[in-house]
């Protein structure tokens, strides 16, 4: 490791969760929540509320069209649309009118976005679908006409260091190349917030307390690994954070070849992926395609064409991809599914369940990524997700292989099917551990809950037991077990877990030349040594 200047801030030092490696620095910018609308106010000038009622809404037009500018592609559309309606002369005649009948300006315009939602709601079809765009809207003109800050996003126009209390999937997977790190007040080392903020290779830090309370434009330095922030840098300190995190990507990249120990022993170093878009040279190919972030964030249910199209994107491009079929469910919400609500979700309906609700949606999935394989010549490794019995892992296995794909496995998640993983593999061709998953039914703790970090640690010796328990199964089936959670790119655990006997280590493409040096570093005995003291 190289020397790491150890700046502390004039204004002290945070801590939290570091979840995602790297450093940087820059002013800080939150997210801000939606506005709670206080009690109406006595209007004593209609004509004053009703120019606060126009000046809300052109500010948010022309936040919205300056955002516009700086996107691209979809990204682009959407926002010049949403500003579209922010400047609708309806919507500014209603909001106006309440406000010269007496209502303040904030009640004037949440009354008439109120009763624009229900009118476009009643036309049904694609326009009741962006009645959800107007509460956004909504919340950002009610913010402005209370003079609070603007709720979502923010899009100051430099670079900035993105600080909310939680951010949502959608949200993560919506940065843009403005942010340079990620801070929230809450979350936990698996959440998805930190999954994608992996993929992104932005440094990140979860569950820091009080940096809600740190102002707007405050310069901090974030430290990704140790979850350190130094509040109050000046320009100078910040600049070198940024040059030494540049410094250290570079010179771990420079690391190449296949993952092996010090005395040559194999482990394959795989990707974890989203979308094509991110997919990076340097891995041996991808050990788990998750394919529900490719419907996030929408009402309607992907069709089989426009499955194809995204399955033969990544098979294109990839040399061996494991393709998970859909886990939707708790943390990750698919609207589309339009599952009903559940008291205990992450004990419920999620993962390979859905199918016992909606068996179409896995059967419609299944055919895509065959037909993927088949249109771009790949050979498709297919893997569910929440696997708990045998007769789960037979039945998807014989669905899968009716359709032609060539390798079917499952992810290892709930205590039982690594408990049997034996069985699992006389049915299955491989195993892939969940270790996020795993590790939250193993220590019945969240895996988003900040508090429980410590349970949801990957060195636990329980987690490591069921982990041993896995590997010796394929060993003894001569089949290969992998990790994809996000144990497998710490580059302190990926050792334990080779010691343990697991055969490939899928993560994060950022994590990827942090671990492959770790590997290297050691002997397979080292690693067998680090893993039965974990174990003891
Ligand atoms: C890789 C895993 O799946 P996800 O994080 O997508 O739930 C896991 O649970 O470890
Ligand atoms: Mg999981």
């Amino acid at each position: 490791m190289p020397d790491r200047p150890a700046f502390s801030g004039s204004g002290g030092v945070l801590s939290g969760l570091g979840v995602s490696q790297g450093r940087a620095a820059g002013p800080t910018m939150r997210m801000a929540a939606p506005p709670t609308l206080p009690p109406p106010r006595p209007v004593s000038d209609p004509a004053a509320e009703s120019s606060a009622v126009a000046g809300a809404l052109e500010a948010v037009a022309a936040d919205l069209a300056r955002r516009a500018a700086g996107a691209s592609g979809e990204a682009a559309d959407i926002l010049e649309a949403l500003a579209m309606i922010a400047d609708d002369p309806m919507l500014l005649e209603d909001a106006q009118g309440r406000a010269q009948e007496g209502m303040d300006a904030a009640h004037a315009l949440d009354a008439a976005f109120a009763q624009h939602r229900d009118t476009l709601a009643a036309l049904g079809g694609y326009l009741a679908e962006r009645a959800a765009d107007l509460d956004d809207l909504k919340h950002r003109a009610v913010a402005f006409a209370l003079g609070l800050p603007m709720p979502g996003l923010p899009s100051p126009g430099h670079p900035y260091v993105l600080v909310a209390e939680d951010l949502s999937p959608a949200d993560t997977a919506g940065l843009g190349p403005d942010v340079l790190a990620l801070v929230t007040e809450r979350g936990g080392p698996t959440s998805h917030t930190a999954i994608l903020a992996r993929g992104r290779g932005l440094p990140a830090v979860v569950a820091c307390k009080g940096i809600m309370d740190v102002p707007d434009g405050t310069v901090v330095g974030v430290d990704g690994r140790t979850g350190e922030l130094a509040v109050g840098l000046t320009e100078q300190e910040a600049a070198e954070v940024q040059e030494a995190d540049r410094a250290e990507r570079a010179r771990l990249a420079a690391g190449r070849g296949p993952g092996r120990t010090a005395d040559g022993h194999p482990v394959k170093l795989l990707l974890n992926i989203g979308s094509a878009e991110d997919l990076r040279p340097g891995a041996e190919g991808v050990g788990l395609f998750r394919t529900e972030f490719l419907f996030l964030d929408r009402t309607t249910a992907p069709s089989f064409e426009e499955q194809v199209a995204a399955y033969a994107e990544v098979f294109a491009q990839a040399e061996s991809v494991i393709v998970r079929t859909l886990d939707a469910g708790t943390d990750k919400p698919l609207p589309f599914l339009g599952l009903p609500g559940e008291p205990n979700p992450a004990l419920g309906v999620r993962g390979l369940r859905v199918d016992r609700l909606l068996p179409d949606v896995l059967d419609t999935q299944l055919d895509a990524i065959a037909e993927a394989a088949r249109k771009t010549g790949a050979e498709a490794w297919v893997m569910a997700p929440m696997v708990t019995t045998t007769e789960e892992a037979a039945g998807f296995a014989r669905r899968a292989r009716a359709r032609g794909i060539a390798r079917v496995g499952a992810m290892i998640e709930v205590p039982a099917a690594a408990l049997r993983a034996a069985q699992l593999l006389r049915e299955l061709d491989f195993l892939s551990i969940g270790t996020n998953d795993l590790a939250q039914y193993t220590f019945a703790a969240d895996r988003q809950h900040s508090a429980l970090a410590d349970l949801l640690d990957p060195r636990q010796p329980a987690l490591l037991e069921l982990i041993a328990m896995c590997a010796q199964a394929g060993r003894e089936a001569g089949k290969p077990v992998g990790v994809c959670g996000e144990a497998a790119g710490d580059p302190l655990v990926a050792p334990l877990l080779v010691g343990l006997g697991v055969t490939s280590l899928s993560m994060a493409p950022v994590c990827v030349p942090a671990v492959r040096e770790a590997l290297a570093g050691l002997t397979l005995a080292d690693c067998r040594e680090r893993a039965a003291t974990a174990l003891a």
